[in-house]
């Protein structure tokens, strides 16, 4: 059975952005483009949740991240995971756009027979609406880009988006990414392999025929002029992890070889953290001490952080507040990090300008 969508002009005509937040969020787009070229010595923090199930604690944790943002404005550009589609390494929760009931997922086939099955036709307008929500409390949002007939529900409310570690291979993706109007992080492979980042760069800089539905949800194919801003995003992998200052120091090289800039956002949580939340910590930590000895290109950290920490399984009676996918950090380990990325960035800042010119 078909179920047919809205057409992404339907959606924004009844989930409008006003000329207010546009210009909101073209500034924050502006901003996270000056610090990954380096024009500001600041540093892109991408933190929140491993993926958004619920509208209520999601804005909690977003009300409680601007505090963090404004109070290391000086230092730290940050930036909220709003991640409404999941990328699976099988079957697998698909995110709050495709199944906003987590009605597939949260018990056996009698009690599931019970529950209202929501599914897209909810997911799109409720996913929309906490977006436009989120957008409007001037945080700049993060969003992965996982099913690309789906970016144009959405894309007007993203500051900077991920093309992932499941999709870094994909064309479709690639193109996606240099049609995309916000600043795009490519993630190396699962196995870990960056060569596939650094190509996903090169492709996502060029100009491409995408085919994506337009505003009337007709497949359209539009030539694109290339994404200036796509980097890649180091998030280790099955092999171990990636984070270290060999390892950022031959990203930064393979893209420098490739002719692309040299800069690179570190995932802390991922194959980086081996997936174990408490290890999130000893990641920035050696990410903090990179950056206060000097280290440039390594412009951005990603965290998987929500107000308690861990996961939970999905079930019909969730805790508030916790990740129903990866663990994440709960807000005090978090506050924690981004006060020690914080004092790195004004290391590196006064190590600068030490430097005699
Ligand atoms: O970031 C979240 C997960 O790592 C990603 O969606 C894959 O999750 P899975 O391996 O549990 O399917
Ligand atoms: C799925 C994610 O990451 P990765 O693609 O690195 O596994 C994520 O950041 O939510």
């Amino acid at each position: 059975m078909n179920a047919v969508l809205p057409s992404p002009e339907e959606l924004q005509k009844s989930i409008p952005v006003t000329a207010a937040l546009a210009e909101s969020v073209a500034g924050h787009r502006a901003a996270i483009a000056a610090v990954l070229d380096g024009l500001d010595d600041r540093l892109l923090v991408i933190a929140g949740p491993c993926s958004v199930h619920d509208a209520a604690s999601t804005l909690d944790y977003a009300r409680r991240l601007r505090a963090l943002a404004a109070e290391h404005r000086a230092d730290l550009l940050i930036v909220l995971r709003a991640y409404l589609e999941k990328p699976r390494t099988g079957i697998g929760w698909p995110g709050l756009l495709l199944d906003p009931g987590l009605d597939d997922w949260c018990c056996g086939p009698a009690e599931r027979a019970l529950r209202p099955v929501a599914d897209a036709r909810t997911g799109l307008p409720m996913g929309r609406r906490l977006l436009a929500e989120l957008a409007e409390l001037d945080l700049p949002l993060a969003y992965e880009f996982v099913e690309p007939a789906l970016a144009p529900y959405v894309a007007d409310l993203v500051s900077w988006g991920a093309i992932g570690a499941r999709t870094v291979e994909s064309p479709p993706h690639r193109r996606l990414a240099s049609a995309l109007p916000m600043p795009i992080g490519c993630k190396n492979r699962p196995d870990g392999h960056v060569g596939a980042a650094v190509d996903a760069v090169g492709v996502a800089t060029g100009g491409h025929s995408v085919v994506v539905p337009d505003g009337k949800g007709r497949l359209a194919v539009s030539r694109t002029g290339g994404n200036p801003y796509a980097h890649v995003v180091l998030r280790g992998g099955s092999h171990g992890p990636n984070y270290g200052p060999h390892a950022v120091a031959d990203a930064l090289d393979r893209l420098t070889a490739a002719g692309l800039p040299a800069r690179v956002v570190v995932d802390a949580s991922h194959g980086n953290s081996g997936k174990d939340h408490t290890r999130q910590p000893l990641v920035v930590e050696s990410l903090a001490a990179q950056i206060a000895a000097g280290r440039t290109g390594l412009a951005g950290v990603m965290l998987e952080s929500f107000i308690h920490p861990g996961n939970q399984p999905i079930t019909p009676d969730l805790a508030y507040g916790i990740s129903v996918t990866d663990g994440c950090m709960g807000l005090d380990t978090t506050a924690g990090t981004l006060g020690a990325l914080a004092t790195a960035v004004r290391a590196r800042r006064e190590a600068r300008v030490a430097v005699p010119t």
